[in-house]
C-alpha cells in the first residue's frame, strides 16, 4: 500500500545557529596565534640571529675603519693608507652583504612553516564550521577557503617584514652604540639616552596607534554605509520631509570620520617626533659636544665616523622601524585576528546535555519544515517519516525538489525550521557532534579524495583507523568494485594523487571509506552518479550486505528499485511506497520512470 507521508502539526525548535556563545577572537588572540607559530621555529630563529649578527658586523667596524682612513690616511697625507682603509671598508661591506643574503633561507624556514601552520588551522577551522549542523551550504567551499587563505598570505608577508625590520633595527642600534664606544666612549650617552627615550615613546604610542587606526577604519566604513543609505533613499527622504534628519545623520558620520582622522594624524605626527628624538637629537648633541669630545681625545676621523653612524645607519633604521611597524602592525593584527577567528572550531552546542545514540537506531522525521530564507517557500513542509533500522530507502523526485536538502537534514547538517529529526528517539540537537559523526555518514556527489595513501583515505571516517584490518579494507574495495583501482595502484599504502583519479574512482574510494566506517546509517546523495549502472549496482549491493540503514538519493531507477521503500518528493504531496505501488499511485513517479534512461532500468 502506498502511504501519504504525514504532514500535520508544526512544532517550533530554535535553530542551532542562533547560538551567540561564540565570541569573535580579539586582536590579542590573533597575535598570540602568531607568537605560538613562531615558537616552533627556534632553530631557524637561531640561524637567522647568527647570520644577522655577521651581517651587522660591518656596521660595527665601519666606524673605526672610516676613522682610520681619515686620521691615518687623508689627514696624514698618506694616500696609500687611505686607499687601504677604504678597501677594508669595501671588503667588510661585501662580507656584510653576503651575510645579509644568508639571512633569507632561515627567514623562509620561519615564515613558510608559519604559513603552513596558519593555513592548516584556518582550513581545518573553516571546514569544521562548514560541517557544523546548521552551517549555511557552501560555507566550507573552495571560495570560502580561498578567501581566508589570502589573509594567511598577508600575515606571512607582514610577519616576515616586521620580523626583519625589528631584528635589523636591534642589530643596527647595537652596532652603532658599540662602534661609538670603540671610537669615543664619552659620546655614547649623547646617542643612547635620546635613542632610549625615543624607543620608550614609540612603545607607548603603539597601542594608541592601533586603537586610532582601528577607529579610523570603522568610521570610514560607517561613513560609506551612511552615505550610500542616505543617497539611495534621497527621494523618500524628500517626499517624507525628512531630508534634514537624513542630512544630519550623514553630517554626524562625516564629523566622526574627520575626528578619527585628525586623532590618527596627531599620533602619526608623534612618529616623526620619535625619529627626531632618536636620531636627529643625537646628531645635534654630538655637533655641540665636538669641542669637549676632541679635548677628551676624539679625532676628526672619529667625529666623521660617529656622524656617519647617525645619519647613514641609525636614522634610516629608526625611520624604517617607526614607519614599517607603525604602518603595518594594525594590518598584521587584523589579519591575524581574522585567522584566529577562522581557526576556531565551532562550539559543541550539544556537549553539556548530550544523549547517546542507541545502537541500530531508526531515523525519524517529525513534522519537518524547511525553507532557504525567512520569506521563501518551504522546500519541505510538515514531513514526517520513520526509516526503520536496517531499512534501505531511496529518495526520488524532479531536479531541485529538495532531495539533497532532505539528505542534509537527515544527516543533521541542516537544521529544520520546524519539527525534529531524531536518531532512535534522541533529537539531533541532543546528540553530541562526535556521536553524530560516528552514527551516520553522508556521501555527497562530489567525492573528496586527499593526497595521502589509499589506506589513509579509506580510514579517515573510522573511529580508530589503525584498527581497521587490511582484510576489511580489501573486502570493501572488492565489494564496491574498486579492485581494478587497487591493482592499478599496487597496494593499500600507495600514494594517491587526486588529480590522476577519475571522478568514478574518487566515488569508489569515498564509498569504501563509508563502508569501513562505524556509521550505522549511510546516506548516499547521488554518490554513485559517476559509476556505470553495473558498477552502481555492485556498490549498492555491497551496502545492502553491510549491516545498517542506507538512504540513497537515487540517480537511476534501477537504484530506486533495489531499495525496500521509495520516498517520492514532489513538493506538496510526498509519497512513500514500493516501486510497484508508486507506479500505480503517482503519475509523477510513472513520468520520472519514463524519463530515466531505459538501459539503466
Ligand atoms: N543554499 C541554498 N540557498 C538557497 N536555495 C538553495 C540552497 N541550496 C539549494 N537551494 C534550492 O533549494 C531547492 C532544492 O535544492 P536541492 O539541492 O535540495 O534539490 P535536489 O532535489 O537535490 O536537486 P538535484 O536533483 O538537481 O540535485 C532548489 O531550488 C535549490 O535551488
Amino acid at each position: 500500500m502506498t502511504l501519504r507521508v504525514s504532514a500535520v502539526q508544526v512544532r517550533t525548535a530554535p535553530r542551532a545557529d542562533s547560538d551567540t556563545s561564540t565570541r569573535p577572537p580579539t586582536g590579542r588572540q590573533g597575535l598570540r596565534l602568531l607568537a605560538e607559530s613562531l615558537r616552533h621555529s627556534r632553530r631557524a630563529m637561531l640561524l637567522l640571529s647568527l647570520w644577522s649578527l655577521v651581517s651587522a658586523a660591518p656596521a660595527l667596524v665601519s666606524g673605526k675603519v672610516l676613522a682610520n682612513a681619515i686620521d691615518r690616511g687623508f689627514l696624514a697625507h698618506d694616500t696609500g693608507a687611505a686607499a687601504l682603509w677604504l678597501a677594508v671598508f669595501a671588503l667588510v661591506t661585501l662580507v656584510g652583504a653576503v651575510a645579509g643574503r644568508q639571512t633569507f633561507p632561515p627567514l623562509a624556514d620561519i615564515v613558510e612553516p608559519l604559513r603552513d601552520r596558519l593555513l592548516r588551522g584556518v582550513v581545518t577551522g573553516t571546514l569544521k564550521r562548514a560541517a557544523d549542523p546548521g552551517a549555511p551550504r557552501g560555507a566550507g567551499s573552495a571560495v570560502a577557503v580561498a578567501q581566508i587563505t589570502r589573509q594567511v598570505e598577508a600575515v606571512r608577508d607582514s610577519a616576515s617584514g616586521q620580523l626583519m625590520i625589528v631584528w635589523q633595527f636591534v642589530l643596527t642600534a647595537a652596532a652603532v652604540i658599540l662602534g661609538t664606544t670603540a671610537l669615543a666612549p664619552t659620546a655614547v650617552p649623547l646617542i643612547a639616552v635620546p635613542l632610549g627615550l625615543a624607543l620608550c615613546l614609540f612603545a607607548m604610542l603603539i597601542p594608541s596607534m592601533i586603537r586610532r587606526q582601528r577607529a579610523a577604519y570603522l568610521a570610514e566604513e560607517r561613513l560609506a554605509r551612511v552615505s550610500v543609505d542616505t543617497l539611495g533613499s534621497l527621494r523618500d527622504l524628500v517626499s517624507c520631509g525628512a531630508l534634514e534628519a537624513g542630512m544630519a545623520g550623514a553630517h554626524q558620520a562625516v564629523l566622526a570620520q574627520a575626528a578619527t582622522a585628525r586623532s590618527l594624524a596627531r599620533v602619526a605626527a608623534l612618529r616623526r617626533l620619535v625619529v627626531a628624538l632618536g636620531a636627529h637629537v643625537p646628531i645635534v648633541l654630538i655637533l655641540l659636544a665636538i669641542p669637549a669630545l676632541t679635548r677628551r681625545g676624539m679625532t676628526a676621523g672619529g667625529v666623521v665616523a660617529v656622524l656617519t653612524y647617525l645619519t647613514g645607519v641609525l636614522e634610516p633604521a629608526l625611520r624604517l622601524l617607526v614607519q614599517g611597524v607603525g604602518g603595518s602592525l594594525l594590518r598584521l593584527e587584523i589579519a591575524a585576528e581574522r585567522l584566529a577567528e577562522a581557526s576556531c572550531p565551532p562550539p559543541d552546542r550539544t556537549a553539556a546535555q548530550s544523549t547517546a545514540v542507541p545502537a541500530g537506531f531508526p531515523v525519524e522525521l517529525r513534522d519537518v519544515t524547511f525553507a532557504y530564507g525567512a520569506g521563501a517557500e518551504p522546500i519541505l513542509r510538515d514531513l514526517s517519516l520513520t526509516i526503520a533500522p536496517g531499512e534501505h530507502l531511496a529518495v526520488v523526485g524532479p531536479s531541485g525538489i529538495g532531495k539533497s536538502t532532505l539528505a542534509d537534514i537527515l544527516a543533521g547538517m541542516t537544521v529544520p525550521d520546524h519539527g525534529t529529526v531524531a536518531y532512535g528517539e534522541v533529537p539531533l540537537p541532543r546528540v553530541a557532534r562526535a556521536d553524530l559523526y560516528r552514527a551516520r555518514v553522508l556521501l555527497p556527489q562530489d567525492a573528496y579524495v586527499f593526497t595521502g595513501t589509499l589506506r589513509e583515505n579509506l580510514g579517515c571516517l573510522a573511529d580508530s583507523p589503525a584498527r581497521i584490518t587490511d582484510r576489511r579494507l580489501l573486502e570493501a574495495l572488492t565489494g564496491l568494485g574498486a579492485d581494478g583501482l587497487l591493482s592499478r595502484l599496487g597496494s593499500l599504502d600507495a600514494q594517491l594523487d587526486p588529480a590522476q583519479l577519475s571522478t568514478g574512482e574518487k566515488q569508489q574510494i569515498a564509498l569504501a571509506r563509508a563502508y569501513v566506517s562505524s556509521a550505522w546509517t549511510v546516506i548516499l546523495d547521488e554518490a554513485t552518479s559517476h559509476l556505470d549502472a553495473a558498477a552502481e549496482a555492485r556498490a549498492e549491493e555491497a551496502f545492502h550486505r553491510r549491516p545498517g540503514t542506507v538512504i540513497t538519493i537515487a540517480h537511476r531507477i534501477s537504484s530506486a528499485r533495489r531499495a525496500d521503500r521509495i520516498l517520492l518528493l514532489d513538493g506538496t504531496h510526498p509519497l512513500i511506497g514500493t516501486h510497484a505501488q508508486l507506479l500505480v499511485a503517482s503519475p509523477l513517479y510513472a513520468d520520472l520512470v519514463g524519463q530515466w534512461d531505459p538501459s539503466s532500468v
